[in-house]
C-alpha cells in the first residue's frame, strides 16, 4: 500500500499511476468538500480531464494512512513543515517521500533536511527529475530518482514506486538530487525571462548552460555528489523545465520577461527557493550571477535590460 499527502497535480498524478499499476493508494486531501466533489465525479479539478481510477481511494481522513508503508508528501516546499508538524503522529517512524522541489525559505533546508528535523524516527526520500504532472497521469513513459539515503530502504522505494510508464533510478544522494530539482526551477524562471523578452533560443541555452553550473557549484558546497546533477533529477528536469510551455516556472519567467502579470495563486516553487538559494550562496560563497538577477527580477529591483546588463558586463573567464 502507498499514502499520498497532497491532492494537488503531482500528488493525484502519482496516486493515480500507481493506481494503475495495480498497487493499492490512498489520497489524502485535507479540504473535506474537494474530497467530496473528487468522490463524485472522479476526476480533480488540479489535473483536469484526468479520470479518478476505481481503486483509487480518495479521503480527508488522515487516520487511514496509519501504518507503516511508505507515504508520498506531495505538498509545495514552503508548506512541507506545516503538513509534517500538522501529522506528526500518523507521519512518524516510517518512510518519507518528499514529491516537492525547492529549498525552504525560513531555513535554507531542503525537503528531506526538514524531514529529519522534525521527524528523526522517519526515513527521509525523495522523488525527483523531469515529469509533469499531467504526462504521469495520462500514462506518458517517464523517468524519475528516487532519492534516498538509506540503501535498503532506497531499493524498496524503488520497486514500491515504480509503474508500468513510471520507471525509477535509485540514488543514495540525496542533497544532490532535492539541489538539482530546487535550482532547476529557478533556471528555468530565467530562461522564460529570456525568451519573453525576446533574447532568443541562443540566450537561453547559455543560461541553461551557466545555471547548471550554478547549480553543481551550490549542490557541491551543500555535499553533493557532482554525477548526481547529470543525472535525472539535475540535467534531466533542467532540460524539461527550462523549454516546456508545460512548466509554470518557465511560464512565470515569461510573464517577467513579457512586463505581463502571473496569476500568484499557481504554484511557483523557484520564486521562494531563488531567495532562498541566494541567501545560502552568500553565507557559502559560492557564485551564483543567474540566481542573483533572477531574486532582482522578481522583487521589481531591476528591469530586463538591466538584469542581461548584469549577466553580460561579468568579468570574461574561463568555462
Ligand atoms: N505539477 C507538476 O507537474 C509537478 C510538481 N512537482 C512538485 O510537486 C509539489 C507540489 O506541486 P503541485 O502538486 O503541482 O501543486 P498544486 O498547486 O497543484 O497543489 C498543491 C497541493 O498541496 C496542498 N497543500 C498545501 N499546503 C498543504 C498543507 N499544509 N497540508 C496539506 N496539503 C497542503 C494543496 O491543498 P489545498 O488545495 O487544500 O490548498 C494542494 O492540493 C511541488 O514542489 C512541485 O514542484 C514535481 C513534479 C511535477
Ligand atoms: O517539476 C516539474 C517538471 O519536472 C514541474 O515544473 P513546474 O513546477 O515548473 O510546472
Amino acid at each position: 500500500m502507498t499514502g499520498v499527502i497532497g491532492a494537488g497535480a503531482f500528488g493525484t498524478a502519482l496516486a493515480v499511476s500507481l493506481a494503475l499499476g495495480g498497487r493499492k493508494v490512498v489520497l489524502w486531501a485535507r479540504d473535506a468538500e474537494a474530497v467530496a466533489r473528487m468522490n463524485d465525479t472522479r476526476e480533480n479539478p488540479r489535473l483536469p480531464g484526468v479520470t479518478l481510477p476505481e481503486s483509487l481511494v480518495v479521503t480527508d481522513d488522515i487516520g487511514s494512512l496509519s501504518g507503516d508503508f511508505p507515504l508520498l508528501l506531495a505538498v509545495p516546499m514552503q508548506k512541507l513543515r506545516d503538513a509534517i508538524r500538522a501529522h506528526a503522529a500518523v507521519l512518524d517512524n516510517r518512510p518519507l517521500v518528499a514529491c516537492c522541489k525547492g529549498i525552504e525559505l525560513s531555513t535554507g533546508l531542503g525537503p528531506s533536511e526538514v524531514i529529519a528535523e522534525e521527524l528523526p524516527a522517519a526515513t527521509p526520500a525523495l522523488l525527483t527529475g523531469p515529469s509533469f504532472a499531467a504526462d504521469i497521469a495520462r500514462g506518458l513513459p517517464t523517468a524519475l530518482t528516487l532519492a534516498c539515503a538509506h540503501g535498503p530502504c532506497a531499493e524498496e522505494l524503488q520497486q514500491a514506486l515504480s509503474a508500468p510508464n513510471l520507471r525509477l533510478y535509485r540514488t543514495e544522494d540525496v542533497t544532490g538530487a532535492e539541489t538539482g530539482g530546487a535550482m532547476k526551477n529557478v533556471i528555468a524562471i530565467a530562461c522564460g525571462a529570456a525568451i519573453g523578452a525576446g533574447y532568443g533560443e541562443s540566450a537561453r541555452a547559455a543560461v541553461m548552460t551557466r545555471g547548471y553550473a550554478e547549480m553543481v557549484r551550490l549542490a557541491v558546497s551543500r555535499g553533493a555528489h557532482e554525477n548526481t546533477l547529470a543525472g535525472l533529477s539535475g540535467f534531466g528536469d533542467l532540460a524539461l523545465t527550462c523549454t516546456s510551455e508545460q512548466s509554470r516556472n518557465y511560464r512565470f519567467g515569461r510573464a517577467i520577461g513579457e512586463g505581463q502579470s502571473f496569476d500568484p495563486s499557481v504554484t511557483v516553487e523557484g520564486a521562494a527557493t531563488a531567495h532562498a538559494v541566494q541567501e545560502a550562496s552568500r553565507k557559502r560563497g559560492v557564485d551564483m550571477p543567474i540566481t542573483e538577477v533572477v531574486v532582482a527580477l522578481i522583487d521589481g529591483k531591476v528591469d530586463m535590460e538591466t538584469a542581461l546588463g548584469m549577466l553580460l558586463s561579468r568579468p570574461l573567464k574561463e568555462e
